[in-house]
């Protein structure tokens, strides 16, 4: 059997013309991952039994009225599937199997998607190179020595790897653009509130959103279709209904954010590549200008503040008590401490520090207030920047995927890899990281296309547009099945 083009439409039509079964397809998946996962080490558990145990209930008559009918799909380890671990990639957590499923993953088993397992990521998602896993690193498919991103750096390279044609992320700084872009596929991070959070662990609630990763842009598409709308079960969640739309790419005015587009430290290459498609997009007739969005540069201070502080009080619960490990101390005190000091790694134990500092007493004010202070002046540069232009575009990373070890004895430098994606998440705005070319070490390049809330459809149809006219066609070679 030969799967050239990994994506939704292809499968089932594929299906539909009886040229393929999901039992073969699973088949095909497994022996995939049986062959290369070794080398990259996306999953963390494979859910190989349910899968095919799930494939008996699949009805052919059913294929038009499901739109993932069929399609395998890895869950990233920090959402819920019942019955299944739930890890985190934390010490803390790798024998929690939860007693439910997350809103997002259940709507994707409802629409007849088949979880074939459990992606690695950073520890609890903080991270972005997937090297903060308390159980191993995922090495990035187009160079092995290279990292994926992260933090959902095992969904992303389970993608580039054709392991799955679909995979899901949380993104709470750029856990999903930023690892699509190191590793040249597609990451969606919806507008906060359309995808419920409802079994997804949480790490920071007011910049936590789920996306989907994928090939195509028209299959994150499909899968955030699928994903969103309201959950009772999330009182974040809003009453989105997703509608697509169909407006000529032409109609569209893009500003490119000059922050993120004349700073330093972003690699001269990633630059040519925007400008590469500010070239493309002017000659397709659209008005494209630079513009300034002032209050973006204080996006790091701001973020590690805010994400730090909810991170420290949603991880509170994690006392040895209520879930997973517990380690024994003379008293509940030393049981706690020695609890978290063995079950959480160095990173989270850095946040949670710092939050726990900036919310405490005689702080709060000079720390959480004034960075939720100055959050408000960065919404408000990008309402302003979106009364002008229907689009932002700038790189979703300054550089291309990084060597192993490059950044993990320097938490700022690895911070700065997020420094486009943060402002987003902050704002709480759609936004899609597409390939838009390679570097010259053959390593892929991600464009960030970011738009009004709510308008994830917009950023959608103008993201498949620009795909289909840059028409990136690499993908890393691993060998074939
Ligand atoms: N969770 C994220 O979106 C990742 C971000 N790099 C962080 O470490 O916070």
């Amino acid at each position: 059997m030969e799967i050239n083009d990994f994506t939704i439409n292809s499968i089932k039509s594929e299906y539909k013309k009886g040229n393929l079964t999901p039992k073969e397809l699973l088949d095909y998946v497994f022996k995939g991952i049986k062959l290369y996962d070794s080398k990259i080490n996306s999953f963390i558990t494979l859910t190989e039994e349910y899968a095919y145990k799930a494939i008996e209930s699949l009805k052919l008559d059913e294929i038009d009225l499901k739109p993932l009918w069929g399609i395998p799909v890895a869950i990233k380890d920090n959402m819920c599937f019942r019955g299944f671990k739930t890890t985190c990639s934390s010490k803390i957590l790798e024998n929690f199997i939860p007693i439910y499923t997350a809103t997002a993953v259940q709507r994707l088993i409802d629409a007849g998607a088949i979880i074939v397992g459990k992606t690695n990521l950073d520890e609890f998602a903080m991270g972005s190179s997937t090297e903060n896993s308390a159980f191993f690193t995922t090495s990035n498919p187009w160079d092995l020595e290279r990292v994926p991103g992260g933090s959902s750096g095992g969904s992303a390279s389970a993608v580039a790897a054709r392991f799955v044609p679909l995979a899901t992320g949380s993104d709470t700084g750029g856990s999903i653009r930023q690892p699509a872009s190191f590793c040249g596929v597609v990451g969606f991070k919806p507008t906060y509130g359309t995808v419920s959070r409802y079994g997804l662990v949480a790490f920071a609630s007011s910049l936590d959103q789920i996306g989907p990763f994928g090939t195509k842009v028209k299959d994150v598409e499909l899968a955030f279709s699928v994903m969103s709308g309201k959950d009772d079960m999330d009182s974040t969640s809003h009453p989105y209904q997703f509608t697509s739309v169909n407006r000529n790419i032409k109609e569209y005015k893009v500003g490119v954010i000059k922050e993120l587009y004349e700073a330093e430290g972003f690699d001269i290459e990633v630059l040519n590549s925007l400008n590469n498609v500010i070239k493309i997009l002017k000659s397709e007739g659209l008005k494209v200008d630079v513009c300034s969005l002032p209050h973006l540069k204080y996006s790091l201070p701001v973020y590690y503040l805010v994400a730090t502080s909810e991170a420290s009080s949603n991880l509170a619960r994690f006392d040895g008590v209520r879930y997973g490990l517990r380690v024994e101390g003379k008293d509940i005190i030393e049981t706690f401490s020695k609890t978290r000091g063995q079950g959480f790694g160095s990173e989270v134990k850095r946040r949670i520090m710092l939050g726990t500092y900036a919310l405490s007493s005689g702080y709060y004010d000079a720390y959480y207030l004034k960075a939720s202070k100055v959050r408000t002046l960065i919404v408000n540069d990008f309402e302003k920047a979106f009364r002008e232009y229907d689009f932002l575009i700038c790189p979703t990373s300054p550089t291309t995927a990084f060597k192993k070890g490059d950044k993990t004895s320097d938490p700022l430098s690895m911070y700065l890899s997020d420094i486009a994606t943060i402002p987003v998440n902050l704002a709480g705005l759609p936004g899609i990281s597409i390939p838009s070319g390679c570097d010259n070490k053959g390593l892929p390049i991600g464009l960030q296309i970011i738009g009004r809330p709510f308008n994830d459809s917009e950023v959608l149809n103008f993201a498949d547009q620009l795909e289909s006219i840059i028409n990136f066609e690499a993908r890393p070679q691993l060998g074939g099945i």
